[in-house]
């Protein structure tokens, strides 16, 4: 191979090949081939490195989504770090809370995380700034909170020693918890991104909360996607959630059975929030407002999905602020864990809630209220849903967190998106700055 090859082996993989009685070259190449016929080393050799891209091939296309590098000046656990930290978790006038918000440069997570600060509780934010979608946005939002007095640990859920570290830094008084793995259609794209993130990330959290004395309280994001294929409707939290329809949703119900555990064992309180399809300025790139927004914009086509039997598939938008309100009274009404030590000292608060508008809107039906505000028809093609996870329709019943939470969704979809097209088309205005972010981005 060797000289003429223009694939350069690397150093450890040439001490791999020359020592031939190695484990990690045995491992692999005995299970397919049998070593008396590999006379030649040069065949050996070729086998080895073609072995060793077919496992890096491998191992790229499944492992989690790699963050954005170390973009952050400040190195966890420096001594400037640790200030920076407990100056974000400080407390103004007014404030009663100290909150760890994981995702905070994340669409959601960026709009709480502003809303909390400003009423003066301390804040500190934790995301990994990942690339499945432009991650120039999630700087941005970042830079946003940065202004408004919150520093983001650039740090990923799986990190024990990071979260650790947070922990002994700061007393978290609450854990909102919205970091994830997002997107319905992607999960079968990476299916491991999804398990690394909502199922092992989701439990690096809890075992370090149901760790630190005193325990926060927890509260997290759950999602619509949990009713899967459940057909009663209104959907309301005591409806089965067991038919998932996509990977993400299967994860997203794991994390309310894990979540159970940690209350029911460690006393942890707990409350998980339904999400039903949220939007709003700020926004994710890879769901079906922002990147018709875009294509309408562009002149290019939208696919709108249609059910096995040509009907309209229909969604509960929600509004970001509404979800905000939502969010803040569910940290201000989540009572304290109840846990010490490994132990349960009582039983602790378990809620579910959806947070949902009510009012479920056709796809067809949004795509003219985009028309509307952007005042230029789409081109539409209408395609068959893919069999990647989506469902049919999602409507909530919002009766408990009506009473627990006093949510009250206030935005009808045609006012949320006229909110939406006006910070889409300001933020993307040629000569923003931004206009460029996008390109070539493409959502599954
Ligand atoms: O409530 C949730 O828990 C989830 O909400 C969101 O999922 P969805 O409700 O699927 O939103 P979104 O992709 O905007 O598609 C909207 C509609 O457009 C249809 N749709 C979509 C894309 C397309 O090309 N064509 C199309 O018709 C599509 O079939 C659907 O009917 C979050 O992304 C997810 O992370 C999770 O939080």
């Amino acid at each position: 191979m060797g000289s003429k090859s223009s694939v350069a082996i690397p150093p450890q993989l040439v001490k791999l090949l020359e020592a031939d009685d190695n484990q990690k070259v045995r491992s692999h190449s005995y299970y397919v081939f049998n070593r008396s016929t590999m006379r030649h080393m040069s065949l050996l050799k070729t086998l080895c490195l073609f072995l060793f891209l077919l496992i890096t091939a491998g191992y790229f296309a499944i492992k989690p989504l790699p963050s954005f590098g170390s973009h952050h000046d400040l190195q966890c656990s420096s001594a400037a770090w640790e200030k920076a930290v407990r100056k974000s978790a400080q407390r103004k006038e007014g404030g009663r809370l100290v909150v760890l918000l994981t995702g905070a440069a994340g669409f959601v997570g960026s709009h709480v995380s502003l809303a909390l600060k400003d009423r003066g509780d301390g804040v500190v934010g934790l995301d990994n700034f990942n690339h499945y979608y432009p991650v120039a946005l999630k700087r941005a939002r970042a830079a946003k909170m940065k202004k408004a007095g919150i520093f983001t640990v650039e740090g990923d859920l799986n990190d024990q020693k990071v979260i650790a570290r947070l922990f002994s830094t700061v007393t978290f008084t609450h854990v909102l918890h919205l970091a994830a793995q997002a997107g319905v259609r992607y999960a079968v794209h990476n299916p491991l991104a999804y398990v690394h993130s909502n199922v092992g990330g989701f439990v690096t959290l809890l075992e370090q909360c149901k760790n630190t004395v005193p325990q926060p309280a927890f509260v997290y994001a759950s999602s619509s996607s949990v009713y899967g294929l459940n057909s009663k409707v209104p959907f309301s939290e005591d409806d089965r959630t067991d038919h998932p329809a996509s990977l993400y949703a299967a994860t997203k119900k794991a994390d309310e059975v894990l979540a159970h555990t940690y209350n029911h064992i460690y006393g942890l309180s707990i409350t998980a929030l339904r999400f039903f399809t949220v939007y709003g300025p700020w926004g994710r790139p890879d769901m079906a407002y922002f990147s018709f927004t875009k294509n309408i914009i562009e002149g290019r086509p939208i696919k709108i999905f249609q059910g096995p039997n040509h009907e309209e598939l229909a969604r509960d938008f929600t509004f970001i602020d509404d979800i905000v309100k939502g969010c803040v009274s569910s940290l201000d009404t989540a009572t304290p864990s109840t846990g010490s030590r490994g132990k349960k000292r009582g039983k602790a608060q378990f809620r579910i809630f959806n947070l949902g508008n009510t009012q479920p809107v056709p796809v067809g039906r949004f795509v003219s209220i985009l028309e509307k505000h952007l005042k230029k028809k789409a081109i539409r093609e209408i395609v068959p849903m893919p069999s990647t996870g989506d469902v049919m329709f999602t409507h909530a019943n919002i009766t408990k967190a009506q009473r627990a939470l006093g949510y009250n969704p206030q935005t009808d979809l045609e006012t949320g998106l006229k909110h939406f097209v006006k910070w889409y088309q300001t933020y993307y205005a040629k000569g923003s700055g931004h206009e460029d972010t996008l390109k070539g981005y493409m959502p599954f």
